[in-house]
């Protein structure tokens, strides 16, 4: 199998566009566009600024780069100087789930390594930590800022033309009739340089235009069977990856007059499985999510590692005090986003972050921002019975937990005996003291205790949302193993439904999730219960962000509350790709025929039961 990992590391990449939901952008992907963004402005500028004088040699500007969508809103830039320190963030702030009053500060920005050690913070460690957990909306109006005085002198010394046709419009009266000569001569130099440099412009310019309109022959079948024998280089692979996704962007125009669409996406599918290392079916399923154009930017994005990401315990400490305590120990970090109160990045430690003395004492855990997202929508209240259906090793459990506060009855089910190694050990660390751990198959709940307030089913799942962690997702799996998954997750799902008691004062809600994207997994296994169990719905996950699941796919036409559901993808949320769906169970009973029936071993059969005694 070919691959660019397993290959030769070779980086050709292609472009990654991040939504503005993000929050954040890893601190090297955003270096690069802000170095690129710097660099167009001072070329911008400069342009202008001899249009509009009318002096200096006539350059054509070079057009702006392609800036990721949306992500310049929210990209912290140069600030402008330190403003004053806002109310510190209170514990309450955090349990009211409120958004915490933040400064704008802008020297928590990104430009600045994003909190330096203390003696670079300066003496109010308040301060910088406001600084730190301020929002971004100052940034926009940086990219001004850089447009400076300084930045049209660098543009100027570069080009060596402004200063030099000062010399001829100056008044000097010294002029000699040799100098004049001299500069002359200089003069009609230069006007040849322009008129040569024009013309290559010129060149260049139509040779694009033809390039893009060039007609893109595939290869032979003798050619294909060929390079089965001996493979072309990746470099050739990847560009005639381009070449037939710039054709099938533009087909009736640029197609080869013998060749069908299906001919065209039959080569694209071969030199991606090359080129990125995936088997076929799965290639086949991914590209069945996205147009050509996207699912190349989520292979891309698969190739580049997340940022570490990690959760504050709350039940130990506060963020705030986390960030300060591991800041002192030299660690590079910045918030999540705004979308959650307990997450940080990690940029780069010069610590294990999973050596920490705070890590040790249980404050915090590493989790991947994506795991977050269940447990947010699940939203366990205090004095709650909850089951984590399937919690090793206890990223989401521990979690629930600190929402609770470690009220209530948080029971953590894992089929894995191994698994729940690491979860008893992460539980305690974090020092959660309301969870009781199991070791059953999932799907013998309720039968083993039901009546549940909510119920977070985190499904096993072939981790297509994971590659960049995992690589060997790309060949590990095959047809009979995803219809075996599915065939698991679809009865895990209706015994977590069966769980949950409609009648719960406070919940009665049910979180699917797994950490893959193939809508087998997702959709169509929530499309499943939904079929089975009359007595659930959809409801909003209260996740203000990620794409709306799939309502119809490839002819399969689905409920149309799986609008609810919500699908987050690497290369768009700059996150582990993930899938969430949240459900209201409206009553213990269901509706089987013209009888009405109660799923076995719910806690609401148990009490007929009792009723009839
Ligand atoms: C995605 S992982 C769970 C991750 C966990 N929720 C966390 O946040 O740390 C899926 C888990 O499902 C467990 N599992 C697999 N089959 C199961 C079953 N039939 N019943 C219960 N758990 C199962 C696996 O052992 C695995 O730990």
């Amino acid at each position: 199998m070919g691959g660019r990992n397993n290959k030769r590391k070779q980086h050709l990449p292609l472009p990654i566009e991040l939504e503005k939901v993000t929050g954040k952008v890893t601190k090297a992907i955003y270096d690069k566009m802000k170095h690129d963004q710097v660099r167009d402005l001072k070329k911008k500028t400069a342009a202008l600024k001899q249009s509009a004088t009318g002096s200096g040699r006539k350059r054509a500007a070079p057009a702006p780069a392609a800036q990721p969508s949306a992500t310049p809103k929210k990209q912290k830039q140069q600030p402008a100087k330190r403003k004053p320190a806002a109310k510190p963030e209170s514990e309450e702030d955090e349990e009211s789930g409120e958004e915490p009053v933040m400064a704008d500060g802008p020297d928590g920005g990104w430009d600045n390594a994003p909190l330096e050690s203390d003696s670079e913070m300066g003496d109010s460690d308040a301060e910088s930590l406001d600084e730190f957990d301020s929002d971004d909306d100052h940034v926009t109006q940086q990219p001004l800022s850089l447009l400076s005085d300084d930045s049209e002198e660098d543009e100027d010394e570069e080009d060596g033309g402004v200063e030099s046709y000062d010399e001829f419009d100056s008044d000097d009266e010294q002029v000699t009739f040799r100098d004049m000569e001299k500069r002359s001569r200089k003069l009609d130099e230069r006007r040849a340089e322009d008129a040569e440099m024009a013309d290559m412009e010129l060149q260049d310019q139509e040779q694009a235009v033809t390039s893009e309109r060039e007609i893109f022959e595939l290869p032979s079948e003798a050619q294909v069977e060929a390079e089965k024998e001996a493979p072309l280089d990746l470099t050739q692979v990847q560009m005639r990856i381009q070449e037939i996704i710039r054709v099938l962007n533009n087909f009736s125009d640029l197609r080869g007059p013998s060749h069908s669409r299906n001919d065209y996406m039959d080569q694209l599918k071969r030199d991606m499985c090359f080129y990125y290392g995936y088997n076929e079916f799965l290639m086949e399923k991914l590209l069945q999510l996205f147009t050509v154009s996207e699912a190349v930017e989520f292979f891309e994005a698969n190739e580049v590692a997340r940022p570490v990401t990690i959760r504050t315990n709350t039940l130990k400490t506060r963020r705030r005090d986390l960030a300060q305590a591991l800041i002192n120990r030299g660690v590079n970090l910045d918030p999540i986003g705004k979308w959650t109160k307990v997450g940080l990045t990690i940029f780069d430690s010069p610590v294990p972050v999973g050596a920490t003395p705070e890590y040790m004492a249980g404050h915090y855990m590493i989790q991947a921002a994506s795991s977050f997202l269940p447990v947010m929508a699940l939203g366990p209240q205090e004095n709650e019975k909850v089951l984590d259906m399937s919690a090793a090793p206890g990223g989401k459990t521990t979690y629930c937990s600190a929402l609770m506060k470690n009220t209530g009855m948080m029971v953590a089910n894992d089929a894995n005996k191994e698994r729940e190694k690491a979860l008893v050990a992460n539980i305690h660390r974090l020092g959660v003291s309301n969870a009781i751990v199991c070791n059953y198959d999932g799907r013998e709940f309720p039968k083993v205790m039901g009546g549940f307030d909510r119920v977070l089913l985190d499904a096993p799942c072939s981790g297509t949302g994971v590659i960049s962690k995992d690589a060997s997702v790309k060949t590990n799996k095959g047809p009979e193993d995803f219809s075996m998954l599915t065939h698991l997750q679809k009865e895990l799902i209706l015994s977590a439904i069966d769980s949950v008691n409609a009648d719960s004062a406070t919940g009665g809600f049910i979180v699917y999730s797994t950490c893959s994207v193939t809508v087998d997994e997702d959709e169509a296994v929530v499309n499943y219960a939904l079929s089975k169990r009359p007595n659930v719905r959809l409801v909003d996950t209260g996740l203000d962000f990620g794409r709306p699941g799939f309502t119809s796919f490839r002819g399969q036409a689905f409920h149309h509350s799986l609008a609810l559901t919500r699908r987050f993808y690497p290369h768009a949320h700059n996150m582990d790709g993930f899938f969430v769906a949240k459900f209201k169970k409206t009553s213990n009973k269901i509706v089987v025929g013209d009888k009405q029936v109660v799923p076995a071993g719910s806690g609401a059969k148990l009490k007929q039961k009792k009723k009839k005694n």
